[in-house]
């Protein structure tokens, strides 16, 4: 399961979005440090794929993949010296997969900004700049142990010395850690260094309600400089939407012109960022279930979230694209047409397989059968 962390400047609409991600309670207040410890959820993800390839299949129940959410508290100027809930707050940004930065564009005059005005793209810079600092701190610190370690010339010890050498004059420059490939010789580093401003970071902008969904211009280009992405969410909005009755909320929503709920929109870019993709597992009489796993995971290591003996005995995938599938309206019929083809281990997993595995089941031992 992944990991994501919403960080943002005090009263960005943080808790707000964590709220309408997870329909859980997250106390939402027009002043700044509301969020101390983080809020933290499990949230499973609708996918309206799955709900047609289960139907298709008579597989029940439905298990969609889940993402776990934390709400971390807001962070300020001056965090990476511990100012504000800084180093508590940084530490928690170290644990997540994906970062979703909230950045202020409602202009709601009841609701303090700690700048006093609304910019998007200033904000974005205050944030960058608080976690590069963090990062840099790390790798200054990394980098005096590299360079006594890199002394002896081992070949490992040489590169990340070199390795953190170039990110620490790349965070100085101001450009995140994400785009310098991790060394050859220690792949290890980048992992142990676990850059924050290495990982993908979505951009949400918190706009008003009523204003297109659409994150501001400039915020656009700002994001695409770092290599990140944007997009716009009324989070006052989505979060009373999501304490709705889902009828409610989807008529609601109908109205208002929205084609995708705010879990599914933000969901799927952090998907996106991540390099996930998802395949599906049904099976008649039993459940039907989605599997996020990374672009270009192969059918036989695809086949270990069903079960580890799936891959141990891994013999063929079974695959068909679930709108294939559930247009020829059943198995049989997606055989017949030639739509349900038989694929080998190599097999690179596309997003919205339907995959079923053969495999060879490990023999029992004697002693178990016997017992
Ligand atoms: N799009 C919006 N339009 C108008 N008001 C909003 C919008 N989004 C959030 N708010 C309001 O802004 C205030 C702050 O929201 P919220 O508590 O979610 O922020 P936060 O980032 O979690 O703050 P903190 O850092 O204090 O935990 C709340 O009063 C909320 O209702
Ligand atoms: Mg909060």
């Amino acid at each position: 399961m992944k990991r994501i962390g919403i960080v943002g400047l005090p009263n960005a609409g943080k808790s707000s979005l964590f709220r309408a991600l997870s329909r859980q309670a997250a106390e939402v207040a027009p002043y700044p440090f509301t969020t101390v410890e983080p809020n933290v959820a499990v949230v499973p993800i609708p996918d309206p794929r799955l709900d047609q390839v289960a139907r298709v299949l008579n597989a029940s129940p439905v298990v969609y993949e889940t993402i776990e959410l934390r709400d971390i508290a807001g962070l300020v100027r001056g965090a990476h010296r511990g100012e504000g809930l800084g180093n508590r707050f940084l530490a928690q940004i170290r644990e997540v997969d994906a970062v979703v930065v909230v950045v202020r564009a409602f202009s709601a005059p009841d609701v303090p900004h700690p700048d006093g005005r609304v910019d998007p793209v200033a904000d974005a810079e205050l944030l960058e700049t608080e976690l590069l600092f963090a990062d840099l701190e790390r790798v200054e610190e990394r980098l005096e142990r590299a360079r006594r370690r890199a002394r002896s010339l081992e070949r490992a010890a040489v590169a990340e010395r070199d390795w953190l050498e170039a990110l620490k004059a790349r965070l100085e420059r101001g450009q995140p850690a994400r785009g310098l490939e991790p060394p050859e010789d220690a792949p290890q580093a980048a992992r142990e260094l676990g850059a924050i401003t290495a990982k993908p970071f979505l951009y949400v902008a918190n706009v008003d309600e009523g204003s297109a969904l659409e994150p501001p211009a400039e915020l656009v280009a700002h994001v695409a400089r770092r290599g990140a992405h944007a997009i716009a969410v009324s989070a006052r909005l989505e979060a009373e939407l999501a304490e709705l009755e889902p009828a409610e909320a989807e008529a609601m929503r109908r109205d208002l012109g929205f084609s995708e709920g705010v879990l599914e929109r933000v969901v799927g870019a952090a998907f996106r960022l991540l390099g996930l993709v998802v395949f599906f597992t049904a099976h008649e009489g039993a459940e039907a279930r989605a599997h996020a796993v990374p672009a270009g995971t192969v059918a036989r290591r695809a086949a270990r979230e069903v079960h580890s003996d799936m891959e141990r005995g891994f013999v063929a995938a079974e695959v068909v694209a679930w709108n294939d599938l559930v247009a020829a309206g059943s198995l049989q019929a997606a055989r017949e047409r030639a739509l349900l083809r038989t694929e080998g281990r190599d097999y690179l997993v596309r997003d919205g397989d339907v995959l079923r595995f053969r495999f060879t089941p490990p023999r029992v031992s004697a002693g178990r059968a016997a017992g």
